[in-house]
């Protein structure tokens, strides 16, 4: 069944909206994970990497004199517990980064997403972009992709620093200032919702996205309305 909505800006999830959420668990973190130790002693001079893992350490309690092993130990639970933790996400964005252009890396995405993205963006909605992953690593994940360089598709990244948690109201009120937009004129997919909850609490309209054979493909959406694929949207353009 389809769903209308209208709006001036769509505000997009990544993992299990636009990608599988293997393309994050295991392509991504595995490319992470034997890397977070070489990275962080490499680039020790570098202040987000220190201030990254000084976060860390403040986190899990481990007193300063502990090494990279410990934090890196750390890091690895909570990958295994998909903690969202800002810290981490900071060091997997720039290890990603990394892995894009060096072109070991590449983002698949649905197949209906990019289409959809092209055709939203060419009748003249804004797309932006709120994920737990870093700016930075979302911008890079979109440079090589399976559809080629998708950066030019965005007009804006929001994270858990420049915006903060997915599951608090403030973080969209954040994002509608930063757009210079109103709640209404906002529309915002994603495939978890407690994330649509605080933008409906925010005043944002909202889509969930039920995607086969996806963690919440059976959750329970509430009163929000949901689709399966984007091919199932019909977004009207505020003027
Ligand atoms: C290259 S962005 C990686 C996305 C990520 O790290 C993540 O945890 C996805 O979280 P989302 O908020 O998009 O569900
Ligand atoms: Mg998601």
């Amino acid at each position: 069944m389809s769903v209308q909505v209208a709006a001036r800006w769509v505000v997009l999830d990544i993992e299990g909206t636009l990608t599988a959420t293997s393309q994050v668990h295991v392509v991504l973190y595995d490319y992470a994970r034997p890397r977070l130790g070489l990275w962080i002693d490499a680039h020790s001079d570098d202040p987000v990497v220190a201030g990254a893992v000084a976060q860390v350490k403040a986190d899990a309690g481990l007193g300063e004199p502990a090494g990279t092993a410990e934090v890196v130990a750390v890091l690895h639970g909570w990958m295994d517990a998909d903690r969202k933790a800002t810290p981490l996400k900071t060091l997997q964005g720039l290890i990603w980064s990394d892995g894009y252009a060096r072109g070991e890396l590449t983002t698949d995405y649905f197949a209906d997403v990019v289409p959809a993205l092209r055709s939203w963006r060419d009748r003249g909605l804004g797309l932006a972009v709120f994920s737990s992953g870093s700016v930075a690593g979302q911008i890079a994940s979109f440079s090589n992709t399976t559809s080629g360089d998708l950066r030019g598709l965005f007009a804006h990244h929001f994270d858990t620093v420049n915006a903060g948690p997915k599951r608090e109201r403030d973080s969209y009120e954040k994002i509608a200032d930063g757009l210079g937009a109103t709640a209404a004129e906002i529309v915002f997919f994603s495939d978890v919702p407690a994330e649509l909850d605080a933008a409906t609490a925010a005043g944002w309209r909202t889509v969930g996205v039920a995607r086969a054979g996806e963690p919440f493909a059976d959750a329970d959406f509430g009163t929000h309305p949901v689709v399966s694929t984007f091919d199932d949207v019909e977004l009207e353009v505020i003027a």
